[in-house]
């Protein structure tokens, strides 16, 4: 599909295990040729690329590049006007978000998205439901199974709370969580619906240096779980230190692609983020 699919030589960076898992190269999202437009607005134009399974991507570019409308394209929000996007080798298109959340796909936002008025347990536990197969009998009628899917789901939100570092807040309201608190709510609320794979849109928006290096950990124990991350991010010393490969978007269009050092020395990019014109890059 894209020009730089070749398996890479060396890891992005030590201790990584990029090269083993992406060599394997087997295509998890394929996002192919993809224009998106608003009216007149193309916000994605001819948009392609694939995510690995196992790997971590990160999706870059400057303010209105278009990243977090590929995003929305990925999760089934939007529909392209042109070409398609595949997960695990199905359509994505048509699909309803409950349907891609049961494909294995599970994502954060933006802007954080939390139910203020329950406990961190209770929501991550509304994730977990999303695999509950207990019928409205049961549940009414309080059969067994309802209370061993409660009981898992419970001791599964828990796990999770504690993974993510904030198991001692589980009982709090999220509204009373601190900001990066709530974002790590987040990220258990989506690894509570057992993605294969986790987007997640600016997760270090507004954290310090050093709760952005603690994201950065957790962002590489979810993927040494299993689970592929792709991941939205403007800081770029932090999408440098964790991702495998980047792909970087401006005004729509896909301009660059590759191992983190590579896309780093790319003129192009350079010229991106530092609005300096093409022609003089
Ligand atoms: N719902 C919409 N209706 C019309 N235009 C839109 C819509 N959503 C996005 N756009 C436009 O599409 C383009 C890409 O926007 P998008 O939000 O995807 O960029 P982005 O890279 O995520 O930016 P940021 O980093 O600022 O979040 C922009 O020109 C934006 O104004």
């Amino acid at each position: 599909m894209s020009d730089t699919e070749q398996t890479p030589a060396v890891p992005a960076q030590a201790g990584a295990p990029a090269v083993e898992t992406v060599s394997r190269r087997e295509p998890l999202l394929e996002v192919d040729h993809v224009t998106l437009r608003f009216g007149g607005v193309v916000a994605l134009n001819d948009v392609d690329f694939t995510l690995y399974k196992g790997e971590i991507l990160g999706l870059i570019g400057p303010n209105g590049a278009g990243k977090t409308t590929c995003f929305n394209a990925m999760t089934g929000i939007y529909q392209p006007t042109e070409g398609q996007i595949r997960f695990r080798g199905q359509k994505i298109s048509g699909k309803k978000r409950h349907q891609i959340t049961k494909m294995g796909m599970a994502r954060t936002f933006q802007n954080i998205r939390l139910f203020p008025e329950m406990t961190a347990l209770e929501n991550v536990q509304v994730g977990a439901d999303a695999h509950h197969k207990t019928s409205v009998v049961a549940a009414l009628f309080r059969l067994p199974r309802y209370w061993r899917e409660e009981r898992e789901g419970r001791e599964k939100a828990e796990r999770l709370l504690e993974f993510v570092g904030i198991r001692h807040r589980m009982h709090e309201f999220a509204r009373n969580l601190s900001y990066g608190e709530q974002r790590r709510l987040e990220i258990a609320r989506a690894l509570a619906t057992d993605p294969v794979l986790l987007c997640l849109d600016e997760p270090a928006a507004g954290f310090n240096p050093a709760e952005k290096e603690e994201l950065l950990q957790l962002i590489r124990q979810i993927r040494d779980t299993g689970v592929t991350v792709l991941l939205i991010e403007h800081d770029m010393r932090l999408v440098m230190g964790v991702t495998d490969r980047i792909v970087v978007l401006e005004f729509g269009k896909k301009i660059a692609e590759g191992l983190p050092a590579e896309v780093r020395d790319n003129p192009k990019v350079i010229a991106a983020y530092l609005g300096v014109p093409d022609d003089a890059a």
